[in-house]
């Protein structure tokens, strides 16, 4: 089972009502419990989803949904362990993955089996995917040979540490990139000062929050904002002309995965925050 998005132009935005806006580009409760979600998005033909191996090993790998032999056939694909230790079976190769270790999958790898060392401290499996044509060897990066940015101000509560794992300096993809980005402490706001990249689209899901926290993150066009509440394991699309920003109610962390036409992450046309509407 795979749920189909087919996204939105930036025409739309401003006829859609909140549960349209939501039921577009929101993906709600990312990490089924022993179960994996998976979401195809036509924008830019990513693959998102996720699951948290509690009591049984979650497997995944078949195409049929996507019309070919294997989910992964023609596809790599980025997962991220978001909580306790867990391995990851990729054909007959096994990976342990601590938490904020990435694993890259390479196109070809026929069955993913994901699992748990401790029930009561499950691992959290977050993954993207999207086409490629190009064979590139199964990779586990952890969180220490992942390149560190830090970034923003204290003062303008936007400090917090970016980490790069699926990138060229780090690791090699066909068109893949995969990164996650913690507040430190005290600060609320991500991509500050926000920015589009009319090259590539977008997904981020939030996690670490508190159940009553929310992030408010905005999207759209510069000059026509939404807002999308969003809770802890939930992920949105952002699509190449969308704006992706938000501020937290509580602590939170995110991971960020862009696909299209380079991996320049460079290549973003800054937007002051004062032209926002
Ligand atoms: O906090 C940030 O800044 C980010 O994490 C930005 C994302 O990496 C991004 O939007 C990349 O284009
Ligand atoms: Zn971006």
């Amino acid at each position: 089972m795979i749920e189909v998005r087919y996204g939105a132009g930036p025409e739309k935005i401003g006829q859609l009502s909140t549960e349209e806006l939501r039921s577009t580009f929101l993906i709600e409760n990312v990490f089924p419990k022993d179960e994996a979600r998976l979401v195809y998005t036509h924008i830019d033909r990513m693959i998102l989803g996720g699951c948290s191996p509690v009591t049984s090993t979650v497997e995944i790998g078949d195409g049929t949904a996507i019309g070919t032999p294997h989910l992964l056939s023609y596809r790599e694909m980025g997962i991220a362990n978001l909580g306790g230790p867990g391995r990851i079976e990729a054909d007959d190769q096994s990976f342990d993955l601590a938490n904020r270790d990435v694993l890259y999958v390479g196109r070809g790898t026929k069955r993913l089996r994901m699992q748990s060392a401790d029930p009561n401290n499950p691992a959290c499996f977050y993954m993207t995917s999207v086409p490629s044509q190009v064979d590139i060897p199964n990779r586990l990066i952890t969180k220490g040979q992942s390149k560190l940015l830090e970034l923003g101000e204290e003062r303008r509560a936007n400090k917090r540490s970016l980490r790069m794992y699926i990138h060229p300096q780090v690791a090699p993809s066909a068109l893949l990139l995969m990164g996650i980005t913690d507040l430190a402490h005290g600060s609320v706001w991500n991509t500050m000062p926000p920015h589009l990249h009319e090259r590539r689209m977008e997904a981020y899901v939030y996690f670490d929050m508190e159940a009553e926290d929310r992030v408010v993150h905005l999207m759209g066009r510069p000059d026509e904002t939404r807002h999308l509440m969003v809770a802890n394991g939930d992920a949105i699309l952002s699509p190449a002309w969308s704006i992706h920003m938000g501020a937290g109610t509580g602590p939170y962390a995110f991971v960020w995965s862009m696909t299209g036409e380079n991996q320049e992450y460079t290549d973003v046309d800054p937007v002051p925050v004062s032209t926002l509407r």
